[in-house]
């Protein structure tokens, strides 16, 4: 995607946003509500026209060729599209013949991937009759059936429990480990340190920030040494910010993991008082809300960050 951008209105869904995924790789899609996330997909599966700007899916355009663009692809949208009257075989089967597959084959699809999400030992049950979570899991089921090279799966594991959301993300990890691309979007960061994905941060219709989340950490987190010590904490000659809170030392550096021995050399006898040292690292929760201004429903107003980050990224 090249410059693609939506407004419904008067309102800017999309800015201009670049992002490309490659096989193989999970791109994780953050952003508080309304930052822009579905649009992002919906464009990318050819529901929504953009206003501005390129997607193409495995070379195929989605605006001139959707059809060559939309075989490629296999989309789990945030609303349920599950038929309740129907079993999850016939669910399955149908989205198999939707999508192409024809006898004994959409059988088989049906059966191997219903496996991966524990859909075996339910395949005669009515969808009407499943719980939330086994709803969902077919519906990502269906978004698999002929095997897309590209998936897209908006906020998958909402309102699904401890297990299925496991299952699920390992199952996009082995996808991707086959070479499937895959856009995942969630609310739940700690679900993109699993997947070891790739990080696109959406804020006001933009992309803000991207990288993995080791190097969000890096790039954006608050990153410190903290020493603690019994009576006032020494004065330490080193070549990073230090600030003092009571009887803790704070010393600022962006990979403190690998200066705690230059900061214990620089400590002399006050070594000594040293009761306690401590590497902080900020949790990507910390980075994601630093990087949107820890604001709910960035709808374009915010930007205040934007432009920082961003010329970070060019730098
Ligand atoms: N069909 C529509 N008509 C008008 N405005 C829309 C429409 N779809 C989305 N928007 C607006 O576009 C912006 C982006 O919405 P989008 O649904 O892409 O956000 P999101 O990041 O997916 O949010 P959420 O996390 O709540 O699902 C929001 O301001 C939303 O109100």
């Amino acid at each position: 995607m090249r410059g693609a951008g939506k407004s419904y209105g008067g309102t800017t869904a999309l800015d201009h946003v670049d992002l490309e995924i490659a096989e193989g790789t999970i791109v994780g899609l953050l952003g508080h509500n309304g930052a822009g996330k579905t649009t992002l997909m919906s464009l990318i599966a050819g529901l929504v026209r953009p206003d501005a700007g390129e997607i193409e899916v495995l070379g195929h355009s989605v605006t001139r060729h959707p059809r060559r663009a939309r075989r490629e692809l296999g989309l789990a949208p945030q609303e349920l599209g599950i038929y309740p009257p129907l079993t999850v075989r016939q669910n399955l089967q149908f989205f198999a013949e939707l999508a192409g597959l024809r006898g004994k084959e959409a059988r088989r699809r049906t059966e191997e991937v219903a496996e991966p999400l524990a859909l075996t030992g339910l395949m005669d049950r009515p969808a009407s009759r499943l719980s939330g979570g086994q709803q969902r899991r077919v519906h990502t089921a269906m978004a698999l059936i002929h095997r897309p090279r590209l998936v897209l799966l908006d906020e998958p594991t909402a309102g699904v429990d401890v297990e299925t959301r496991a299952r699920l993300v390992a199952h996009v990890r082995e996808l991707a480990a086959q070479g499937t691309a895959v856009c995942y979007s969630t609310h739940y960061l700690p679900e993109i340190e699993d997947l070891a994905a790739d990080v696109a941060v959406l804020h006001g219709g933009r992309v803000i920030a991207r990288g993995s989340v080791d190097d969000l950490v890096r790039r954006h987190g608050d990153s410190a040494v903290e020493l603690v010590f019994s009576g006032t904490p020494p004065e330490l000659d080193l070549p990073w910010p230090v600030t003092r809170q009571g009887d803790t030392l704070l010393v600022r550096v962006e990979q403190p993991h690998l200066v705690t021995a230059q900061v214990l050399a620089a400590l002399g006898d006050a070594a000594a008082r040293l009761s306690a040292l401590r590497v902080v690292r900020p949790s990507l929760d910390n980075v994601f809300l630093r990087l949107t201004g820890g604001q709910h429903g960035g709808n374009g107003e915010d930007h205040a960050n934007t432009d920082r980050i961003e010329a970070e990224q060019h730098a």
